[in-house]
């Protein structure tokens, strides 16, 4: 069983504050993007271009499976993997570790995106339909909610871990 499974949209920090998450906690790390990046052999961007967003999502999700089944340490989810009701079935019982992000400040943090397929076309517009749409699931799925606008991924880490009584 994980420690923490951080979700939420691009931008909110997921891959920072894993990583941070997990040396505070002295566990491992893992992210399902590249862990579909390993596996593909090649960026997320690369399998968006190449095989499509549903081969993608299909990848995805069996990482997503393997890595809740395998991994003890903390684990990001990409922004899109609790899409999929079978993957939201999975996180059932899970640490879930909702990162939420104002528009602002999400757009700030992936500035031109050009690494998250998504967001290629019109960065803000996309990211706001993408947010709002996937908002109740995050909701839903998380035991612990952390909002994230104007603060230091540091005390977002202090706050994940006390939250979760880790
Ligand atoms: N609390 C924060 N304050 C300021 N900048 C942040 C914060 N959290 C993350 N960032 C910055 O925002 C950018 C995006 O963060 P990160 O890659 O961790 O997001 P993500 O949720 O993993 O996104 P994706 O879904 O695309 O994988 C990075 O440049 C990171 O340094
Ligand atoms: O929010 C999303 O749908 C995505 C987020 C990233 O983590 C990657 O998984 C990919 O760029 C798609
Ligand atoms: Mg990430």
């Amino acid at each position: 069983m994980s420690r923490a499974v951080l979700i939420g949209p691009p931008g909110s920090g997921k891959s920072t504050l894993g990583r941070l998450l997990a040396d505070k906690l002295g566990v491992g790390y893992r992210d399902t993007d590249a862990d579909v990046e390993a596996v593909a052999g090649k960026p997320v961007s690369d399998i968006f271009i190449e095989d499509g967003e549903e081969r993608f999502r299909e990848l995805e999700f069996a990482a997503v499976r393997a890595a809740l089944a395998e991994h003890d340490g903390v684990l990001s989810l990409g922004g899109g993997a609790i899409l999929r009701e079978d993957a939201q079935e999975l996180l059932a019982g899970h640490p879930v570790v909702y990162l939420q992000v104002g528009l602002t400040d999400a757009v700030q943090r992936v500035g031109l995106a050009s690494a998250r397929p998504l967001l290629v076309l019109n960065p803000r517009s996309q990211l706001k339909k993408l947010m709002e749409a996937r908002r109740p699931i995050y909701e839903r799925l998380a035991v612990l909610t952390v909002a994230t606008d104007g603060r230091e991924p540091a005390e977002l880490v202090e706050e994940i871990a006390k939250g979760l009584g880790a």
